[in-house]
């Protein structure tokens, strides 16, 4: 039984162009003009996508003494609705703990219950001798891709751990990637802050400064310049971070550079909303001032972001963002968002004008395939790739609500954003999963093992 999605715009990294795409057993057969199976999708007036990869979530995820909102299932189904067939989660070693004990876990968490394709990340909280083994059977069982925290007490490594991690990259053919904010001085200002008097939400960007992620993205980028290792920059906000990248890439270093639609669509004064209200935006790092925020869209009009991930976390207002009411510091970090990554940042990059739709297909699809490993077989609408598909109808008006959202969550950061189009229909290996903007099948996303980094 053959599909056919017919007369519309097919989009890759490259180019934009009229074609069909014929599927047969979850492989993307033909790609043509004048093609038809044996059933024909009409995608007439329709932006044809290869289906997106979100290399950067958090399901089902233990923190603060809560648990994230979205599990596996919710998350991926939100995921698949808006367009993203494959997402990639942070598997975590507890401390004193084992990457094996972590990637079970995370297995079991995940396994049956995901609506699209899902990989590990595995995050490296203690560094022994066991560990540095370990990583090596975590590149045998498709776990390719590690991260390595400067922050929280309970995940972070010190610098001689993090030279180890990076020289052990190397020879595992693995990419580090980090979330970079000098945690010991954000924690002192934290303190300092509460002991003052100051508890509101208000306190969490002042607490986590600018200088605090420039500190650590220079400090990293330094130690994998010495390490002799590629660079994963997670979720950059701030131009101080930026001009340190750009001065490791100057130096001839590979720095392969991630950020999220919040910090190109939100700024800072979000925190003093009333009503304890700025709870729903502590993230790490935080929501920054307008001056952040031009950076990083120069940035991605230079072409100097590799991809946009959505640091999905989510946690309801109600009862877990409350925990912190009287004290910001235990307001449990991370926002929804996995759902509306690809039209926030095609609202707000291309039909704004910013960027070439070529440009946002790489970000969403094609960089994040080559770079976690996946290029053999998604990322583009290549024969022999996986049909997984998305049909993206750039006329549609749709308002962003936590009453029409996927995520099991009580509010989205991006109430009222009225997006430019939606996604009309997606396809996950071939399978018509959503239909006219409505998620008609589920459960049927795979484990994708990745490959090593050549
Ligand atoms: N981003 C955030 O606030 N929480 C998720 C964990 C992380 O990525 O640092
Ligand atoms: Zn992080
Ligand atoms: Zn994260």
């Amino acid at each position: 039984m053959t599909t056919c999605i017919q007369n519309g715009t097919l989009v890759t990294g490259a180019e934009t162009r009229p074609g069909d795409l014929l599927i047969e057993n979850g492989i993307i057969q033909k790609v043509g003009v004048g093609l038809s199976g044996d059933h024909n999708i009409d995608a007439t007036g329709c932006l044809v996508f290869p289906g997106f990869i979100d290399g950067h979530t958090h399901m089902d995820m233990p923190v603060s003494g809560t648990v994230t909102a979205d599990d596996f299932k919710t998350g991926s189904e939100a995921a698949l609705v808006g367009g993203t067939t494959m997402l990639i989660d942070f598997a975590t070693q507890d401390k004193g703990g084992t990457l094996k004990d972590a990637l079970r876990v995370w297995h079991e968490r995940a396994d049956g219950k995901c609506a699209c394709d899902y990989g590990f990340h595995m995050a490296v909280t203690d560094w022994n001798e066991q560990t540095r083994r370990e990583l090596h059977e975590m590149a045998d069982a498709g776990v390719t891709s590690f991260k390595a925290y400067y922050a929280y007490d309970a995940l972070m490594v010190d610098d001689r751990e993090m030279y180890d991690l990076l020289c052990e990259m190397r020879e595992i053919g693995g990419i580090l990637g980090v979330h970079c904010e000098n945690g010991p001085v954000l924690d002192r200002l934290r303190e300092k802050a509460v002991a003052a008097g100051h508890t509101s939400p208000a306190w969490h960007p002042r607490t986590r400064p600018s200088i605090v992620e420039g500190e650590a993205v220079s400090r990293f980028l330094r130690i994998a310049d010495l390490a002799g290792a590629p660079a994963w920059i997670v979720h950059l906000s701030t131009a101080d971070g930026l001009s340190e990248i750009r001065a490791a890439r100057e130096r001839g270093q590979q720095v392969l550079v991630e950020s999220c639609p919040q910090y190109f669509t939100l700024t800072e004064e979000v925190y003093n909303k009333p009503d304890f209200e700025g709870a729903k935006y502590v993230c790490s790092p935080p929501l920054r001032p307008q001056s952040d925020q031009d950076a990083l869209w120069q940035a991605l009009e230079n072409g100097e972001i590799d991809i946009l991930s959505t640091d999905h976390c989510s946690f309801n207002f109600k009862g877990q963002k409350e925990m912190g009411r009287d004290d910001f510091t235990k307001i449990p970090n991370g926002m929804p968002g996995i759902e509306h990554r690809p039209t926030v940042m095609y609202t707000a990059a291309v039909a704004s004008g910013r960027i070439p739709v070529t440009a946002l297909c790489q970000m969403l699809a094609e960089n994040p395939a080559k770079m976690f490993g996946v290029w053999s077989r998604k990322g583009s609408l290549d024969v022999g790739k996986d049909a997984d598909i998305v049909i993206y109808d750039p006329k549609a008006d749709f308002t962003i609500s936590a009453e029409n959202q996927h995520h099991n969550c009580d509010y989205t950061p991006f109430e009222g954003f009225r997006t430019a189009g939606s996604v009309r229909d997606v396809f996950l290996s071939g399978v018509h999963a959503v239909q006219n903007g409505k998620l008609v099948e589920t459960g049927r996303g795979r484990y994708i093992p990745r490959d090593k980094m050549r």
